[in-house]
């Protein structure tokens, strides 16, 4: 079989019924898969782990998903509750390799330019958030929430996926993609942060929390992240997320842990984060999913301490979150592969779009603030939505 072109790829995704597109921008991982060998619709850690290893057995193949959030459901959905699948065909675009039954990809489509029709915001966010930061002024237990919002949006006419694809390589470049594609749904995520990666014995996290947004010009951004590396709310918040992570690892028996004494600076083109990579090593009693199930959700998305974040999430927050802010990715046949975090997120469906953002609140946090900083989180989303529209 002659490996095939990126865009007869994307063409392709855009006929399947289920498909997924997964990259990072390390240029490590890049697939593409259409068809279903077989799927699994919400369901739990446990049963996923059961599946995955009779699936895998049976059709040693890639197989693609994410977990929800949490356990509220979304009426109606056959994708944001979790959802995973083996496709029928995988395009390892990295490797060059062709995994599966053959199939004939699409050599053409045309594009919809679909336009924003209309534009829904939650605009009581911060009124809402106010009641999680004076809960954490009263009780210092309680020490950090993500609370995230939603954008709803219409479309004139259908969204086209493969410009979709293109966007998202053009306007996200330095993020990870992923696009999961069941009957009527999408799932897009350009998220920045990885949870865990797992090869070959080895593996890799991150810390990703702390926000600033990115400077009209050089100098101006140094000064932001200067500012941000040294803003003690925001390496509160961080080290949280970090402290957090090493416990859960080291619960999960991940021996010789390793990551820098101080964060870096992660640059989006909408914001900057603090980061801290952690590494080490996996040890034979666990495996890619066992990792993830000690770490979701990290205090990066839900807080600290974790259950009482999630109650204040269910509590504040207008809508169940599905896949947004919930762990996505790929487990290949080795037992390898990768999830993140899929936030920079929208789910899509009947051209009415939802979009995700949230932001970590601390004690001393202002609600307004908050809300300019997911209104910066929204804008991966925006800018796609806003290239499918026909340019002469
Ligand atoms: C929740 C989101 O982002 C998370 C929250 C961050 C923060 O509050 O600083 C930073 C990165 C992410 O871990 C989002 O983008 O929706």
């Amino acid at each position: 079989m002659t490996f095939a072109t990126e865009e007869e790829l994307q063409w392709s995704f855009e006929l399947a019924s289920d498909a997924v597109y997964f990259a990072s921008s390390d240029g490590q991982t890049k697939y593409y898969g259409f068809g279903k060998n077989v799927e699994l619709i919400g369901g739990s850690f446990e049963q996923v782990q059961d599946w995955l290893a009779k699936v895998q057995q049976a059709n040693p193949q890639p197989v693609f998903g994410g977990f929800a959030f949490d356990d509220q459901e979304i009426n109606d959905s056959e994708l944001m509750n979790g959802y995973f699948f083996q496709p029928a065909i995988v395009y390892d675009v990295v490797k060059q390799e062709i995994i599966g039954q053959n199939i004939d990809l699409v050599r053409q489509t045309q594009p919809s330019g679909a336009e924003i029709v209309t534009t829904e915001d939650e605009t009581d966010w911060s009124a809402r958030i106010q009641a999680a930061i004076d809960d954490m002024r009263q009780n210092s237990v309680h020490e950090k929430v993500v609370l995230g919002r939603q954008r709803q949006i219409n479309l004139s006419s259908a969204l086209n996926e493969s410009q979709l694809i293109k966007s998202l390589q053009k306007t996200q470049p330095t993020s990870y993609h992923f696009v999961l594609k069941h009957c009527d749904e999408l799932f897009v995520s350009a998220t920045p942060e990885r949870l865990v990666k797992v090869d070959g014995g080895k593996v890799a996290t991150a810390a990703v929390a702390g926000t600033i947004k990115r400077g009209e010009n050089q100098v101006n951004d140094e000064t932001l992240a200067d500012e941000l590396w040294h803003d003690q709310k925001n390496r509160i918040e961080h080290q949280t997320v970090v402290e957090t992570i090493k416990a859960n690892l080291q619960a999960a028996n991940i021996i010789d842990l390793q990551m820098p004494t101080a964060p870096q600076i992660l640059k989006n083109p909408q914001v900057q984060h603090l980061y801290t990579p952690i590494t080490g090593e996996l040890p034979a009693d666990n495996n890619l999913l066992g990792i993830v199930k000690q770490l979701h959700p990290t205090p990066a998305l839900g807080g600290k301490p974790r259950t009482w974040a999630l109650d204040k999430i269910a509590a504040i927050e207008k809508y169940p979150r599905g896949l947004f802010s919930g762990p996505i990715g790929v487990i290949t046949p080795d037992a390898d592969g990768e999830f993140i975090v899929g936030i920079r997120a929208m789910w899509y469906r009947e051209k009415m779009a939802n979009l995700f953002a949230g932001a970590g609140i601390l004690a001393d946090s202002d609600a307004a603030m908050e809300y300019q900083e997911t209104g910066l989180k929204l804008l991966p989303m925006m800018n796609v939505l806003k290239e499918q529209i026909l340019h002469d």
